[in-house]
């Protein structure tokens, strides 16, 4: 039987995408059964009033509400267990994250400590949690993470100074409610680095040794979205069709990853998130382009479909020619956007990558990256990336 016929899962939660959705919140909740809800957000995003909106619509619908915002970016584990008492001592029984990446994944270890009463870290890894969660709702602020559809929740173990991934049905959520309005927003840094989150997501799952029919196609789709219309959305950042393509590819990336899990990129930048504390966009940034040079010979077909989706012309070359005008491909985007920067920019040393390394082969995502690298081909990748 043909590969592509071979049996595969695919998990995606209940989803409303497009303006307004935010404001969905306090219907979704009261049908759940959402009596006090924890709102977990972040201060930027409250800041930017966002999360005072999905408390008014919540208060709409009758529920009474209690705001967590002590979520930084790459959240700690600390920051879930406070959140943990926060949803205990104001009895609450669902939960809405407002925010990027950071906050829906503290939303989510919070539901599952609260449900599953053990420390967060104890579910580190594949399938490991027992009792689901209380009911979750997500609402992205960022066009990147995706984790309001992705079977992911990444957190940063601050004594050990690693990410660690927890993958499971069970982090899915109830319900998400995907609104480019609350897009324009974000400046144009958070909005490049999200955005080639994005991209890193659909190219690393498009690539990945568990990818299928159905991850090919949200992959590939997300990849001419965002390649044709994040530089455009980041120069005219009020311009809501602009944004909503550049969301709704961050979507079918998310759609992709989620299932079809990720690659060499991830698991590097996982090591320096939870290393050094760095924007998880920009490293995958970074990364990218080395890291498609280096996979490049274990799945050229796979890579010139992303350089057909990107609009690169492909002429009938050698291997080495198309796999050079990807990564320039990918090159000239980063500079489209502004992200130029290296890893030596952001602090990172050459006595960091040893260490980086090493963390960086044990990540999941690595697993499923079409070429097995060992600790050298990473410090190689690394260094090149400095
Ligand atoms: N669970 C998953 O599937 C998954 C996938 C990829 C990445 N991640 C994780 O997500 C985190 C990164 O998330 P992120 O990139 O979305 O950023 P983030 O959530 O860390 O937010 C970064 C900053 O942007 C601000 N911000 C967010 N939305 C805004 C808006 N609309 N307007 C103004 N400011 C806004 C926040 O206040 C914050 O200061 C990392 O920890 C990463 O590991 C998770
Ligand atoms: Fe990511």
């Amino acid at each position: 039987m043909p590969d592509e016929l071979a049996m595969r899962k695919f998990v995606a939660p209940e989803f409303v995408f497009g303006p307004g959705a935010r404001l969905l919140a306090g219907r979704y909740a009261r049908n759940l059964g959402g009596r006090r809800v924890l709102v977990v957000s972040d201060p930027g995003v409250v800041g930017a009033g966002w999360a005072g909106q999905v408390v008014e619509s919540l208060a709409a619908e009758g529920l009474a509400t209690t705001l967590f915002s002590k979520v930084t970016p790459n959240p700690r584990t600390e920051e879930v267990m406070a959140g943990v008492a926060a949803y205990r001592e104001a009895g609450c029984n669902a939960i809405v994250a407002v925010g990027g990446g950071s906050p829906m994944d503290c939303a989510k270890g919070i539901g599952i400590v609260c449900s599953n009463h053990r420390p967060i870290l104890e579910f580190e890894g594949i399938d490991r949690i027992g009792a689901p969660m209380p009911p979750l709702i997500c609402i992205p602020t960022t066009a990147g993470t995706s984790a309001d559809v992705s079977q992911f929740a990444i957190f940063t173990d601050s004594q050990r100074r690693v990410k660690v991934a927890i993958v499971s049905k069970a982090v899915v959520p109830d319900v998400a409610l995907i609104d480019p309005q609350t897009l324009p927003s974000m400046g144009p840094y958070l909005g490049a680095c999200t955005g080639l989150d994005a991209l890193t997501h659909a190219i690393e799952a498009h690539v990945s040794s568990a990818h299928s029919p159905m991850t090919d196609l949200h992959a590939l789709e997300a990849i001419r979205l965002l390649v044709k219309y994040l530089p455009a959305s980041l120069k005219e950042p009020e311009n809501l069709d602009l944004r909503g393509k550049v969301m709704l590819g961050s979507l079918q990336a998310g759609l992709a990853f989620s299932n079809a899990i990720l690659g060499a990129a991830h698991a590097m930048a996982h090591s320096l998130g939870g290393y050094l504390d760095l924007p998880h966009g920009e490293c995958n940034a970074i990364l990218l382009d080395e890291v498609i040079a280096f996979n490049y010979p274990a799945a050229p077909e796979r890579f010139d479909a992303i350089a057909r989706a990107m609009g690169l012309e492909l002429p009938d070359a050698p291997p080495e020619e198309r796999c050079s005008i990807l990564v320039e491909g990918v090159r000239s985007l980063k500079r489209a956007v502004g992200l130029t920067r290296h890893l030596g920019d952001l602090g990172v040393t050459r006595k960091d990558l040893p260490g980086l390394s090493r963390h960086a082969l044990t990540d999941p995502c690595m697993v499923t990256n079409p070429r097995f690298p060992d600790q050298r081909d990473i410090e190689v990748l690394y260094e090149k990336s400095l």
